[in-house]
């Protein structure tokens, strides 16, 4: 994999997410293979300013994959991890790098058994990106992807070179990964409420915020995140400077009445912490609200 030219690049799950990395990796002039559920010609997406058109098909047959490629981008909603294992069976050769693009702190656990290579980076996809009701995704903020710092990540980052996507290494990627994460655990709520970034000005649920990032900040630091004590109020105002109508993909998946990400987003808090000994009271609450918001009966 010495030369940009030779790498070749798949991407797996071309929603929000994968449409983005597929549509910046376009305007750079490489087209990557696109795998899928969904059947398509042809993906779109748009910041406002440019519209990128990423030329297909968007294959949805694992077994008509004839040969492994050099760097998989794995976008697929945690939840669907199981199911699109066939891809990565089919697009991983001994030396395949898989780039996992996902929210939550557990992707090298869950992703690793099915790539058989064993060569998976985690990465902390810190960008919005929405896919509207005409299938195009909607980017709202600079693309940017922090990765652990290794030389399997420089390969990610090589791949990604001369594109609109910023690459940072991170010397302290654990850290990165649960600060991340903090933010998703709150960013639940919205799930919840169905209510969009905007709410977090009432006064209630700011002090709930602040409650229940305490309590995921508490875990994070027993995981090792080595995270300040102005974190939580970091996060509130995060979202209180975001537009009022920003969302969070676990909203979008709770609009469309699809399966949530609770356990990798706010579940991780509540099982950590209950092996280490640290009460989650607030999670104790939210948890099986979200879960029931998500499965079962009802
Ligand atoms: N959206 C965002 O702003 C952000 C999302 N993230 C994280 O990134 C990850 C991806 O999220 P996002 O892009 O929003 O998710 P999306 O639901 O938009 O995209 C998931 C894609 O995977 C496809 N898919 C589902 N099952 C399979 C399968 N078995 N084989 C192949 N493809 C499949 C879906 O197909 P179909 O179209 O048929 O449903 C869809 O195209 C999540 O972990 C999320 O938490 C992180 C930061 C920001
Ligand atoms: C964009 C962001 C940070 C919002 O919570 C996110 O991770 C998501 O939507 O899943």
């Amino acid at each position: 994999m010495d030369t940009e030219a030779m790498t070749s690049v798949a991407i797996v799950g071309p929603g929000a997410i994968g449409t983005t990395i597929a549509g910046v990796m376009q305007e750079a002039g490489r087209t990557p293979v696109l795998c899928g559920r969904t059947s398509r010609d042809s993906l779109t997406f748009h910041d406002g300013d440019r519209l990128v058109t990423v030329p297909g098909p968007v294959r949805t047959d694992p077994e008509q994959i004839g040969r492994a490629v050099d760097i998989v981008f794995f976008a697929v909603k945690a939840t669907q991890t199981e199911a699109a294992a066939d891809w990565l069976a089919a697009l991983t050769g001994p030396e395949t790098v898989v780039c996992v693009l996902q929210n939550g702190v557990e992707q090298l656990e869950t992703v690793s058994p099915h790539v058989r290579s064993g060569k998976v980076v985690p990465a902390v996809v810190w960008f919005p990106a929405q896919t509207q009701t005409d299938g195009s995704v909607r980017l709202r903020g600079d693309v940017r992807l922090s990765l652990p710092d290794t030389p399997l990540s420089r390969l990610i980052a090589e791949a990604l070179r001369d594109t609109r996507c910023l690459v940072e290494l991170a010397a302290d990627f654990r850290s990165l990964a649960w600060r991340k994460l903090l933010q998703n655990a709150a960013a639940g709520l919205m799930a919840l409420t169905h209510r969009r970034s905007g709410m977090f000005a009432r006064a209630d649920i700011s002090r709930l915020t602040l409650a229940y990032l305490q309590e995921c900040l508490a875990v994070a630091r027993a995981e090792g995140a080595e995270l300040g004590d102005e974190v939580p109020q970091a996060i509130l105002d995060r979202f209180l400077a975001s537009p009022a109508d920003m969302g969070t993909s676990i909203l979008t998946d709770r609009e469309a009445g699809r399966p949530l990400e609770w356990d990798t987003r706010n579940g991780v808090i509540a099982r950590r912490g209950r092996a280490r000994g640290i009460p989650t009271p607030i999670s104790d609450v939210l948890l099986p609200l979200l879960a029931a918001a998500s499965d079962g009966p009802g």
